[in-house]
């Protein structure tokens, strides 16, 4: 072997003991063929001269580093190294296979282990930017608008439209499930004094808590004790306000089937008149169902003594009714009790709106904007308070002296708020009697020979 030209020309010098010695440069290498029967033959040693490529070839053992070759079956060791003789046999590193086979099935592994992480990091990242896409863009030009006992409300574009989004802190999150499950009733969104819902969603804060939004049609006039404070109404449109608002929520108290669709009646219990919008046309939407409660179907309201509270003792303390104050609420007929409660809210409503009617005052101021007992009780009435004034001594918002005069209109607007606010629930109006006198005073405008205060 070591006679032939090639050899030489690998970098040795033949002796005569059949050896060669390796000029400078290259070194020592060995290769064995593992014959089927288990024993192993040299096949050729000699020098090898291209050190510096794979193999380095420094070690003093012919060492088996790279593991064989599957080309050949496995079949063939291949060894270099660095002093004399030293490729007359082959040491193999003893766990060369198994370590090969334990690093694969690590790599296998850590590479499952990293597309898992990545699949669920997009798939994270995915669900909080669908909180935003669905909200799509809306996060582009955000304005605080206003703040309620519940969320934040800003204003924001969404597909260039603009939208109100109402945030909500993880601490009011059974508020955001409520009003989001409300809004989502079917046939709710049908209706034009019902505020329009556009999407909802969660999301994380930097500081990784969730926060929630619900996302609305934006009212540019907001909340209609806002609109009353800076403007008074002429009679008519007064009158569409109102009816709006009790239209809306005569339809909200309404048990309805059509088709395979079923809406449940449900209960505001937050009439308020921060709780309703004003279009730009000014008719009105009702709103803020963060507290509503379903009172048919298949979750209706059913008290147990412990949930007799949560039931009763909601809303905002102005709007509160006698029976919720003086904590006697007719909870064995829910569903009736909890409407009631409702249209007390609404006669005082009715009242903070027609009280800036200016032809409720002809020749006269229109009275500044009042929230219902604020004159006797302030802006921020206690319960106790409310509870002595309402319940007790049973009053109610006092009607403007320019209302005395006793012409058919301001007789049965007085008669109709009345009976919204009655002390005794059962003798209240439901909201669709109110809505259909609301239609009538509304019609008696219309007809001019009949002004509101002739
Ligand atoms: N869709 C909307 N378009 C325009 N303005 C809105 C909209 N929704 C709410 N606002 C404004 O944001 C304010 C805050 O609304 P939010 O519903 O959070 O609280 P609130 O109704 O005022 O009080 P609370 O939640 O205690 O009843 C409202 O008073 C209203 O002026």
């Amino acid at each position: 072997e070591p006679q032939s030209r090639s050899t030489k020309e690998l970098g040795g010098v033949v002796r005569e003991n059949d050896t060669v010695r390796c000029s400078h440069g290259s070194r020592c290498f060995g290769l064995w063929e593992k014959r089927p029967g288990g024993e192993i033959q040299p096949v050729k040693q000699g020098c090898w001269p291209h050190v510096g490529s794979q193999q380095e070839c420094h070690s003093d053992r012919c060492q088996i580093t790279a593991p064989p070759s599957q080309i050949q079956n496995g079949n063939y060791r291949f060894c270099c190294c660095s002093r004399d003789l030293c490729n007359t046999y082959f040491t193999e590193a003893p766990h060369t296979q198994s370590l090969q086979r334990e690093e694969t099935a690590l790599i296998a592994l850590l590479t499952v282990a990293i597309a898992a992480v990545v699949i669920i990091a997009l798939f994270l990242g995915h669900r909080m930017m669908r909180g935003l896409a669905d909200v799509g863009s809306v996060s582009v030009c955000w304005q605080l608008i206003g703040r309620g006992r519940y969320g934040t409300v800003f204003r924001g574009c969404l597909h260039e439209r603009c939208v109100a989004v109402k945030l909500f802190s993880s601490a009011n999150r059974q508020n955001y499930v409520n009003e989001r499950s409300i809004y989502s009733l079917p046939l709710l969104q049908q209706h034009d004094n019902i505020a329009h819902f556009l999407s909802a969603d969660e999301r994380k804060t930097a500081d990784g808590r969730p926060e929630f939004l619900i996302v609305m049609d934006f009212y540019p006039h907001g909340c209609l004790s806002r609109y009353l404070s800076v403007h008074t109404v002429d009679w008519s449109t007064c009158c569409r306000m109102n009816h709006g608002v009790t239209r809306g929520l005569a339809f909200l108290h309404t048990e309805l089937n059509r088709g395979d669709q079923y809406k449940p009646a449900v209960a505001h219990r937050d009439v308020t008149s921060r709780n309703i919008l004003v279009r730009a046309d000014l008719s009105c939407v009702l709103a803020d169902f963060g507290l509503s409660m379903r009172l048919t179907g298949s979750r209706p309201c059913c008290p147990v003594d412990n949930d007799t509270m949560a039931i009763s003792e909601v809303g905002t303390v102005r709007y509160m009714a006698p029976e919720v104050l003086g904590g006697a609420l007719n909870l064995r007929d829910c569903e009736a009790a909890l409407k009631q409660v409702d249209v007390y809210a609404l006669g005082l409503l009715y009242w903070e709106t027609f009280r800036r009617c200016s032809e409720l005052f002809p020749g006269e101021a229109v009275p500044e904007y009042q929230l219902a007992f604020q004159a006797e009780l302030g802006n921020h009435p206690s319960f106790e308070e409310m509870q002595i004034l309402v319940a007790r001594e049973k009053f109610r918002p006092r009607f403007p002296e320019a209302w005395k005069e006793n012409s058919l209109v301001l007789r049965s607007l007085k008669e109709t708020m009345e009976d919204c606010w009655d002390q005794d629930a059962e003798a209240r109006l439901t909201a669709q009697c109110a809505e259909e006198r609301l239609c009538e005073l509304a019609l008696w405008w219309s007809n001019k020979s009949c002004r509101p205060t002739a």
